[in-house]
């Protein structure tokens, strides 16, 4: 168990995003399949924090939790987000092979076992757990488009819209493989308390979609508009970590 300190950033060794280089990846037959249990009416409510729009869910009980794979015990969903580009050429935090995709979608789960809170967990060792799913351009995704339909109501910077029932497993794609291995948060503070666990397989969304999201602002309301776009955190080095694959 690290103290606070140890979690610091400054020349952190554990960073996130990274590229996933596949053939370095080894295969830990000791993964278990992951399981995803989300209620849907414990999603609250969609806000732009002026990084990404991010939908909040209530985290007071086990309600909607995720377990098995790298994890020893149950973690909770406390927020989804999203990060994304300029243009379809780039977007994702994430690379596999040195490929970017459009987009990145990033589900925050906490440990509510060693936490008694989020904000505590983000300070703990392996307190969250982050999964990553790549977005491609592809077919129009219905479940996604609810979603979508609602950010014109959250375009400025501390804007908030009710978001009442919406179920994120809808955006999980049905392929159950998965790459895990130990980093941080990607925006400030940058903590090196999150297991990420990055889905193998994308899911599709159309152009119309990509570019509601970019449509988005960074700003406030009356100030000079600047678009939401290019949102991602450049690569981190790898440094000592072993990338491991639910898959052969
Ligand atoms: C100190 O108080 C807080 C510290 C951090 C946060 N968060 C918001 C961050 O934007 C952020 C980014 C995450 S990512 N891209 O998945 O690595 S996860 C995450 S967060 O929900 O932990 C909230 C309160
Ligand atoms: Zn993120």
């Amino acid at each position: 168990k690290k103290n606070n300190s140890e979690l610091s950033v400054s020349g952190g060794t554990r960073q996130s995003p990274i590229n996933i280089q596949w053939r370095d990846s080894v295969y830990d037959p000791h993964l278990k399949p992951l399981k995803i249990h989300y209620d849907p009416t414990t999603c609250l409510y969609i806000w732009n924090n002026g990084y990404s729009f991010q939908v909040e869910f209530d985290d007071s009980a086990d309600k909607s939790v995720i377990m098995g794979g790298p994890l020893e015990n149950h973690y909770r969903l406390k927020q989804f987000h999203f990060h994304w580009g300029a243009i379809n050429e780039w977007g994702s935090e994430h690379m596999v092979d040195s490929k970017v995709y459009p987009a990145e979608l990033h589900l925050v789960h906490w440990n509510p076992v060693t936490s008694t809170s989020f904000e505590e967990a983000i300070m703990e060792n392996n307190g969250l757990v982050v999964i990553g799913v790549f977005l491609k351009l592809g077919a129009h995704h219905a479940g996604l488009q609810k979603l979508v339909d609602a950010l014109p109501a959250v375009k400025h910077k501390d804007t908030i819209v009710e978001f009442d029932v919406f179920d994120p497993s809808c955006l999980m794609p049905s392929c159950p493989d998965y790459w895990t291995y130990d980093g941080s948060l990607t925006t400030p503070p940058l903590t090196e308390s999150v297991t990420w666990i990055i889905k193998k397989t994308p899911i599709e969304v159309d152009q119309n979609q990509l570019e509601e999201f970019r449509m988005l602002l960074f700003t406030s309301a009356g100030e000079e508009e600047k678009r939401m776009v290019d949102n991602f955190r450049p690569l981190q080095p790898l440094m000592n970590r072993t990338v491991r694959s639910s898959f052969r």
